[in-house]
């Protein structure tokens, strides 16, 4: 196994239109690590995550995954990415097996899919826990189930780095618990995770270590802040002792 992190970020900095969005975030990921980004809207961490995958371009600093720097890694099957809140359907007739497949395409490539893909697939749909639905059209599924379908097309290439946004976004309690559960069998075969969340949640047992980002820096890194899971509701903002000797506002995600 390799020493080097899953994810290193350096010193990143990246614009969206003329706006600064990423101001010089440091972030390591570190094999079997579940790291969860918070912060408040607008705070940067979608676009942090986007630069990891190589979806926006950095104006300045260096990311690499498995050791490899972006620009020259090529092992995109290794990673999965379930983007922020979107529908498996986008208007395409397709079933539930069907947009899971898709997500071993980087397996695949274009031969024909072998007995372990197919395998693999199955796999994924049960974990999210849709094998029944799985010949329903996409078109037919709650947002729930959406959001499980793309985290299951995510699970299907078997990623050694899973990352996902605001995966729980808008999910209800029992889908909810269906992707807690999911993740911590990923985690348990050593998956390494990096996810953005609102509020830690059903998630919180699961996360290592927390990453806050306030208007594009880095503001706390290390245990997630305790008072974020008891009750991280927008408004709630004050402060609580923290192990570093420091007050860690607990508003950190409003
Ligand atoms: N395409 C774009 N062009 C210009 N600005 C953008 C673009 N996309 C995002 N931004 C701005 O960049 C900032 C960071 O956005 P980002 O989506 O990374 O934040 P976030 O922390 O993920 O927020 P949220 O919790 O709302 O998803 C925001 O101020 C946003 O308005």
């Amino acid at each position: 196994m390799s020493s080097e992190p899953v994810i290193s970020v350096r010193s990143a900095t990246a614009t969206l239109g003329s706006r600064p969005v990423l101001r010089g975030i440091d972030l390591t990921v570190d094999h079997g690590e579940v790291v969860a980004l918070l912060g408040a809207n607008g705070s940067g961490k979608s676009t942090a995550v986007r630069s990891v995958i190589g979806q926006v371009p950095l104006t300045g600093g260096s990311i690499s995954l498995f050791g490899t720097e972006l620009r020259r890694f090529r092992d995109w099957a290794r990673v999965g990415y379930v983007p922020q809140r979107t529908t498996a359907a986008s208007g395409v007739p397709a079933t539930v097996r069907e947009v899971v497949s898709s997500g071993r395409l980087s397996r695949t490539r274009l031969k024909w899919p072998a007995k372990a893909d197919k395998a693999a697939v199955q796999r994924a749909i049960e974990l999210v826990g849709l094998a029944d639905r799985a010949k329903d059209s996409v078109n037919a599924l709650s947002g729930g189930q959406h959001q499980r379908v793309l985290i299951a097309r995510a699970l299907a290439a078997d990623p050694d780095l899973l990352i996902m946004d605001e995966p729980m976004a808008g999910v209800d309690l029992a889908s909810q618990e269906i992707l807690a559960s999911t993740l911590r069998e990923q985690v348990a075969g050593g998956t390494t995770v990096l996810l953005v969340l609102h509020e830690l949640g059903a998630l919180e047992p699961l996360i290592d270590r927390a990453v806050v980002l306030r208007d594009g820096c880095v503001v706390h890194d290390g245990p997630p802040p305790e008072a974020v899971g008891q009750h991280a509701l927008p408004g709630h903002d004050h402060v609580h002792p923290h192990a570093a000797g420091e007050p860690l506002r607990t508003g950190l995600l409003t």
